[in-house]
């Protein structure tokens, strides 16, 4: 099958998972919703505490009452500055008479003369009178600081004022200077043209008068300046706390063990969990900016965009990865919360000046940087201050380098905190994708200086051979030196077959799988104290040595806890194996390369269906096509094709959560067989399938045997028997006996049990001491002893239990026009054609006992008999 590689896989697995995002978001609307307008919410509050209290002052008697509150300085008219928002250009002075010549020449004057100071004539203005002059200050205030007025009254009489913007903003304790530039050169032009009049026999007279600058209204106090910023912090807190808990759900539901035996690569993964963050971030961006930021500038989109990326990564990507300390979702929540109280905290403190300060050690100030958070919040203090007012600059991406504030007290400017944003953010996503490569958790332990090496980047595989567990001291000897005398002679002989084998030259055109002393060991740490302590060691797999041919299929089969889904987990990557090592076509788990090549030609149906709730069933094999690489154009084919194979052909467009769980499963056995993949692992398959699903889907596996190997644990003796080709028997995570099952039969065969049980009603057993029951019992007890000869093995109110002898199967009762009536191995076809055709599909396959109208069972309703 045509497979995509390279850089276009990476592209290809990248779309595959961030469309399933953003299908997942469009189906959990409500969540979604929630997540975008929860910044919405806190804006809205703010908004309403802004109107409340205005209203307030405005109605409330008490307010009404009361005297004017006392002046405060009001905010001045700032400097003019052409910036990303503000195109029109600055004047240094305004001037008005334009049409006297005396006049035009006194400004000249002051242009002449001042060409460092009264810049080039484009930044000086004339007007006809002041009227025009004043309400042109009106309607521009930001483009001009002071004006100079001269009239000609007369030929000799000139009137002379000088506006200049008096008030003044309070900066750290002291006001600003409030002198106008000008006011000496225009003393001295004013001294230089009368002197040039005196000399010149004209008298002239001046009046010189000083008047405030015209003001455009002032909004004294916004609450919405003042607390934005803090609330703004709280709800891109909330947002975290949501997303949070989204991706540890994911983790519990083991949703995102998929990339790892999914043949995903390094980042892609990383990549989707910022995508989907970032998404929701930037769609906050698009309200948020017009309701708060439409004074903030370019600047403010910046700062959120950086946010939005750095933060999540540096608190969520660890938190919730493979490494995570969190493991369940309603723990996430308690910790989320811990999280948003302390992050809240820590931007308050910086809001109020710790430590981005002059007073503050560097040291202070750069450990302090390393949480993208503080960042955030002190960004969000210097866009408060600029943005206080209407008539404020706010910061703009010109003026970036520079301090808002007063040199003295300047630690970062907007350009700083923009870099270190940056670097934090990469920083900390580096730091996650390292840790996940060098710690064990993906059954490969990259060495610590993996992305040195050019294999990595190239992927030449590197197979490493070990035969001896990597750490001498779990040699499974050691663990219990009574292990070997466990095996029987069959498991000793393959054992030995695979450890004199070179393991370099192993028979690749035969052999698909090698185990080699495969172990896994969980280590329990327990707290004592401060200290963390390995306190307890449970083998779970205590050396396993199996060939597993081609074309073939090797069962697994053992009690609960014998270690079976472990052993697949070693041999899928999902768990980190202890000791031994697997071979899989030749490469090795424990080489990074070697597993990158097996996960590409490896399908897994894990025990428990990693699905989600929210995809369809044909999504989910789209989705999983893309990421194994399939070329799109196979894709919507091959998913088609399997769906009718596992029978889901009607329900492919039907949402994952409304299966039911034998139609999960077959879901599940489908993902496995995407792609052809030439190793198949299914732990426990056909678990919660009713016998006619059942069947089906073991003519599946059946089929599916040719071209691949594959792997199957059970619990089932029957399953083991019909599917494996060879079957190994576990127990306590040894392999006790290994053959086909021809042979494992002859060798430990005794009969086979048939458990009696009293039916379940609707909620609870029929009642066991009806008299009923008791003739229901002798019936059963009389049948077995009359016609096989056996008596009841264990029985109480609820069930009995015959062990019928293998050399008594031929004396089996037939009842004109039946089959032989006890369930196993051939006769199943026989009782699926009698289960499809009453359309008791939901019957256990053993009630036909009943149904086969043997003289001896007539009475015995209310029962059911399983094999
Ligand atoms: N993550 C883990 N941490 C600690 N012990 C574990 C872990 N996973 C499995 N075990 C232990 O390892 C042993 C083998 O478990 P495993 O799940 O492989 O058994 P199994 O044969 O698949 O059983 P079942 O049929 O019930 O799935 C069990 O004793 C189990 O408690």
């Amino acid at each position: 099958m045509a497979r995509v590689e390279g850089w276009r896989l990476l592209v290809q697995q990248f779309k595959a998972l961030l469309l399933k995002n953003l299908l997942l978001s469009w189906r959990r609307r409500f969540l979604t919703a929630l997540h975008l307008t929860s910044s919405l919410f806190f804006i809205l509050l703010i908004f309403g505490v802004d109107i409340s209290l205005k209203s307030r002052r405005r109605t409330t008697t008490a307010f009404r009452d009361l005297p004017d509150p006392p002046a405060v300085p009001v905010d001045p008219i700032l400097p003019c500055e052409s910036g990303f928002f503000i195109k029109s250009p600055c004047y240094d002075f305004i001037w008005t008479t334009n049409s006297s010549s005396v006049i035009a020449s006194i400004v000249g004057r002051i242009m002449q003369t001042n060409p460092g100071r009264v810049i080039p004539d484009s930044k000086v203005i004339g007007f006809k009178n002041i009227e025009d002059a004043e309400e042109w200050l009106l309607q521009n205030p930001l483009r001009c600081t002071g004006a100079i007025h001269m009239e000609e009254r007369s030929p000799s009489v000139i009137a002379y004022g000088i506006q200049t913007n008096s008030t003044s903003k309070m900066e750290r304790g002291s006001y600003e200077d409030p002198v106008f530039k000008f006011q000496l050169p225009l003393q001295l032009a004013a001294e230089r043209a009368i002197t040039a009049n005196l000399l010149g026999g004209t008298y002239i007279d001046w009046n010189v008068y000083f008047k405030e600058f015209a003001h455009p209204p002032v909004d004294v106090f916004s609450v919405v300046a003042v607390i934005a910023p803090t609330f703004l912090l709280a709800a891109s807190m909330f947002g975290f706390v949501i997303q949070m808990s989204n991706l540890v759900a994911e983790r519990e539901l083991k949703l995102r063990q998929i990339p790892t035996t999914g043949h995903v690569y390094d980042g892609t993964v990383g990549l989707c969990v910022l995508g989907i963050l970032d998404y929701m971030g930037l769609l906050s961006c698009f309200y948020l900016i017009p309701s708060l930021g439409a004074l903030w500038y370019d600047v403010w989109i910046l700062l959120i965009s950086a946010q939005q990326f750095s933060a999540p990564v540096v608190l969520i990507f660890p938190l919730s990865s493979k490494h995570g300390f969190i493991s369940k979702s309603s723990s996430s929540k308690t910790v989320g919360f811990c999280i948003f109280i302390i992050g809240f905290l820590t931007q308050l403190v910086t809001y109020f000046g710790f430590p981005y300060n002059v007073s503050f050690a560097k040291s202070f100030q750069i450990i302090w940087s390393f949480f993208p958070p503080n960042l955030l919040a002190i960004a969000l203090y210097y866009l408060g201050r600029a943005t206080t007012n209407e008539q404020d600059p706010g910061i703009s991406w010109e003026n970036r380098k520079v301090c808002s504030f007063s040199e003295s007290d300047c630690v970062l400017t907007m350009e700083k905190i923009f870099v270190w944003l940056m670097a934090t953010f990469l920083l900390w996503l580096l730091s996650a994708i390292y840790i996940d490569n060098v710690l064990p958790v993906n059954g490969v332990r990259k060495p610590w200086l993996y992305f040195l090496k050019v294999s990595y980047w190239t992927g030449a595989s590197t197979i490493q051979i070990k035969d001896k567990p990597r750490d001498g001291s779990r040699n499974y000897d050691a663990i219990d030196s009574s292990i070997d005398e466990k095996k029987d002679e069959d498991v000793r002989a393959e054992e030995n077959s695979i450890k004199t084998a070179d393991a370099n030259s192993m028979d690749k055109e035969n052999v698909a799988i090698q185990v080699r002393g495969l172990m896994k060991t969980f280590t329990k740490v327990s707290r004592k104290g401060l200290c963390w302590k390995k306190t307890d060691e449970h083998h779970a797999v205590k050396g396993l040595w199996i060939n597993i041919k081609k074309d073939s299929l090797f069962c697994l089969l053992g009690q609960n806890g014998a270690g079976k889904s472990t052993t697949i987990s070693c041999i899928t990557g999902v768990l980190p194996i202890s000791g031994g090592d697997v071979l899989i076509y030749g490469d090795s788990i424990t080489s990074p390369a070697g597993m990158n090549q097996i996960r590409s030609h490896m399908g897994v149906c894990p025990q428990f269906d990693v699905l989600w709730d929210n995809l369809s069933g044909l999504e989910h094999l789209h989705l999983f096509a893309q990421i194994k690489g399939l070329h799109p154009s196979h894709i919507v084919q091959h998913s088609m094709d399997l769906m009718e194979h596992v029978k889901l052909t009607e329900a492919m467009h039907v949402q994952a959560g409304n299966y039911s769980g034998g139609m999960k499963r077959r879901l599940s056995v489908a993902i496995a067989l995407i792609g052809d993949p030439k190793i198949v692992c299914l732990d426990e398959p056909t678990t919660g399938m009713d016998p006619v699903t059942r069947r089906h889907v073991w003519n599946m596996i059946e089929e599916a045997k040719v071209g691949r190997a594959i792997i199957l644990t059970t619990h089932s003796m029957e399953e083991a028997d019909i599917l494996g080709d060879r079957i190994a028997i576990m127990t306590r995570g040894v392999m006790r006996c290994i053959g086909t099952p021809i042979r494992l039969k002859s060798r430990y065969g005794s009969g086979y049990i048939i458990n009696v049980m009293r039916k379940k009603i609707t909620n609870g057993y029929s009642s066991s001491s009806s008299p009923t029951n008791h003739v229901q019992r002798e019936a059963f007890e009389t049948f077995f002893k009359e016609q096989l000869n056996v008596a009841p093995k264990q029985e109480n109110e609820d069930f009995i239990t015959f062990i019928i002898p293998y050399d008594r199967e031929t004396q089996l009762p037939i009842t004109e026009g039946t089959q032989p009536s006890v369930v196993h191995g051939d006769n199943f076809d026989h009782i699926t054609e009698l289960l499809q055709g009453e359309e008791r599909q939901d019957a256990p396959p053993a009630v036909i006992l009943q149904e086969l109208e043997h003289p001896a069972l007539s009475s015995a309703q209310g029962w059911s008999i399983e094999l």
